[in-house]
């Protein structure tokens, strides 16, 4: 897969502009602070319809525009799709493909496929397990664009049942019999069935997906960091006791009917912690609490490994979802977003040889020298200037083939806006 075109509007720090783009390796250099990544997060919002650096969408739009427009060529075994989102502040976004409009936007996730590492992924490592969990749903849903609905549907439950604990545990609190307390306590029930329906989805889809993750995840870390100790990954659930030791084994090939097996396991640990949940007024059991394990050897990545150590292990995380994803018969874009200043001399020629099997990379450097020679590429240089409509990105191709073109769409903007002419 690759992208041929794409343009942006009112993204971040970019006014108007398309790129023409080619399978291989292409470079984006510029200083610091003046737009490269912001390229690279408008592909991946294509992606995944979300952004690496903020979770909400109001930050992508350019300061002073009502709205930002990201839209992309993109070709798949010779197939092209046209596929662009509008990204619209307090209002819906939304979608087309061929620029026929999309009942929902996320019936575009899963025409482009992206692969994106940037410095904020060492929070895979070093963060909270909320930054894992998104790890494994972003792979999830890009693997397979349906489990967004799931998650999606989870999520209502997880915000109603809540809600409903909430106020049980208020009321107990108080002391107060109170018909609110008493009717939240009765369709506490009704709620947990849902809550066990759902997250044993999600959970059963996130337990294949590490089984499928994980020998491509060591083998990554093993090409970046052959001295170092094995790498190896293991689900942590909140079903605790109740669910059988033996389904969280990585190595253990998922079965079909474990979602009703993990049903069952999520329904017998709700009615164990029904009183501390009640007493807490949160909920405790469920794949929101879960995380992913990451051990070094026998030790626990998280506080033990080193600088290097983190970096590689991160990068494995996002290359084994590369790798996973080819597997699967995709062939995601792969971004590496000012990765390679990070890396020592071996990892990088690694990391190279690597990015050089994808079918497209695109890579943004402070400095040309930060990219190794092996990845003889095309390169834009990426610079901010000061114009009467404020700080705008502006992009021109360097020692690239004559043939990729440029276009500064400010006309184009004016006149509604770039737009990809598709097939
Ligand atoms: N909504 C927005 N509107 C206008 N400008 C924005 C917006 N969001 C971010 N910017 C600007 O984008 C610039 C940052 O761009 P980006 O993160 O792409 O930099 P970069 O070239 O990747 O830098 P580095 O090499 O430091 O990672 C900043 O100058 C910031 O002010």
């Amino acid at each position: 897969m690759f992208v041929r075109k794409f343009s942006l509007r009112d993204f971040r720090s970019w006014d108007a502009v398309t790129v023409d783009l080619a399978p291989g390796c292409t470079v984006f250099v510029g200083r610091n602070g003046h737009g490269k990544t912001n390229l690279l997060e408008a592909l991946g919002y294509l992606s995944a319809l979300s952004s690496h650096r903020v979770a909400s969408d109001a930050p992508l739009i350019r300061v002073g525009a009502a709205q930002a427009y990201v839209g992309a060529l993109v070709v798949n075994q010779g197939r092209e799709l046209g596929v662009d989102v509008e990204i619209n502040d307090g209002r819906a976004n939304r979608a087309r493909i061929n620029q026929s409009p999309t009942g929902r936007p996320r019936e575009i996730m899963g025409i482009l496929q992206t692969v994106l590492f940037a410095p904020e992924d060492l929070s895979l490592v070093r963060g909270d397990p909320g930054d894992r969990r998104r790890f494994l749903d972003e792979l999830l849903t890009s693997r397979i664009p349906r489990m967004a609905a799931v998650r999606i549907d989870y999520d209502k439950v997880l915000r109603q049942r809540s809600a409903l604990l909430k106020t049980a545990s208020g009321a107990l609190r108080r002391g107060s019999r109170s018909s609110e307390g008493a009717s939240a306590l009765a369709t506490l029930d009704v709620w947990d069935g849902h809550l066990a329906a759902h997250g044993a989805q999600l959970l059963e889809a996130r337990l294949r997906l590490v089984h499928d993750l994980a020998p491509h995840l060591v083998t990554a870390y093993r090409s970046l960091a052959p001295e170092s100790r094995p790498a190896s990954v293991r689900y942590r659930s909140s079903l605790g006791d109740s669910l059988p030791l033996e389904l969280l084994d990585p190595a253990r090939k998922p079965e079909r009917d474990d979602v009703a097996l993990l049903e069952a396991s999520f329904l017998h640990e709700l009615s164990v912690m029904r009183s501390r949940e009640i007493e807490r007024g949160v909920c405790l059991v469920g794949p929101h609490r879960d995380d992913l394990e990451l051990y070094l050897g026998d030790q626990p990545a998280k506080g033990f490994a080193s600088h290097g150590e983190s970096w590689s292990f991160t990068l494995s995380m996002r290359l084994g979802a590369f790798f996973l994803l080819r597997a699967d018969g995709g062939d995601p874009v792969l971004m590496l977003d000012d990765v390679f200043a990070e890396l020592d001399g071996k990892r990088r020629s690694a990391l190279a040889e690597i990015a050089a099997g994808a079918e497209q990379v695109l890579i943004t450097a402070a400095v040309p020298e930060d990219v190794p020679d092996e990845l003889s590429a095309t390169r834009f240089g990426v610079a901010a200037h000061d114009t009467e409509r404020g700080r705008i990105s502006l992009i021109t191709r360097m020692d690239g083939p004559s043939q990729w073109e440029v276009t500064d769409d400010r006309r184009a903007a004016r006149d509604g806006g770039p737009r990809l002419e598709g097939p």
